[in-house]
């Protein structure tokens, strides 16, 4: 089992101090969707030239033209590249055919998604590499977790890994760890505490020993 930082709240430079402090407790950093926003790829192409040794995600939750920005994500240094459950096979399979070609790899992020387990059977059959469950912020605020849904994909998904995100924290994490993702995606769970190092520090030895 890993452990991904996501970095939703952040410019670049908050970034690299961020991941300075964790980056020996993390296996995967995220650059979220709000920072790409704000700061564009060259937070990516910044991320991956700080920290070589992490595997950098670019959270586009691409929703069209898989393979164009799949391709400009790769340029840019993303080792993984999010595209949304909801989105069309051809999108799906578009993102999956470039990352390919690029060696990298591909997390479809089923936020939103409704049947989430026939969805789920339907994307790991297109090859996809990640297959993360998600509550999205609005959906924390509206006290929804993703918990049983991890255990939904389990029972189908036979080739993606499988990973989760949404409001993990230390003192939930045990209950997250029980349904054996391969991924655990935190954001404000390290980002929000005062101690982030051994935040990320406990949290690194929990995922390790499952
Ligand atoms: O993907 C995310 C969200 O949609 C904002 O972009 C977050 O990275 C994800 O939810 C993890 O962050 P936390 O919920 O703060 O753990």
């Amino acid at each position: 089992m890993e452990l991904q930082l996501a970095l939703d709240l952040v410019n670049i430079p908050e970034a690299k101090q961020l991941v300075a402090e964790v980056a020996e407790h993390i296996d995967i950093v995220e650059i979220g969707t709000p920072v790409v926003i704000n700061e564009g790829l060259r937070a990516v192409k910044e991320m991956k030239e700080a920290f070589p040794s992490l595997r950098v995600l670019a959270d586009l939750k691409i929703m069209d033209a898989g393979g164009y920005e799949v391709m400009k994500a790769s340029e840019a240094g993303a080792d993984i590249i999010t595209v949304l459950g909801v989105s069309d096979d051809s999108t799906i399979k578009g993102a999956v055919e470039e990352a390919k070609k690029q060696n990298k790899k591909i997390m479809v992020d089923m936020i939103n998604v409704k049947d989430i387990e026939e969805r789920a059977k339907e994307i790991d059959a297109l090859g996809v590499d990640y297959i993360c469950v998600h509550s999205g912020y609005d959906h924390q605020a509206a006290g929804k977790n993703s918990f049983e849904e991890l255990t939904a994909i389990k029972r189908v998904v036979k080739h993606a890994k499988t990973a989760i995100a949404g409001g993990i924290k230390l003192s939930t994490l045990p209950e997250v760890i029980k349904a054996n993702p391969d991924l655990v995606i935190v954001g404000g769970g390290i980002t929000g505490q005062g101690d982030k190092k051994a935040t990320a520090a406990e949290m690194q030895k929990l995922v390790r020993q499952a």
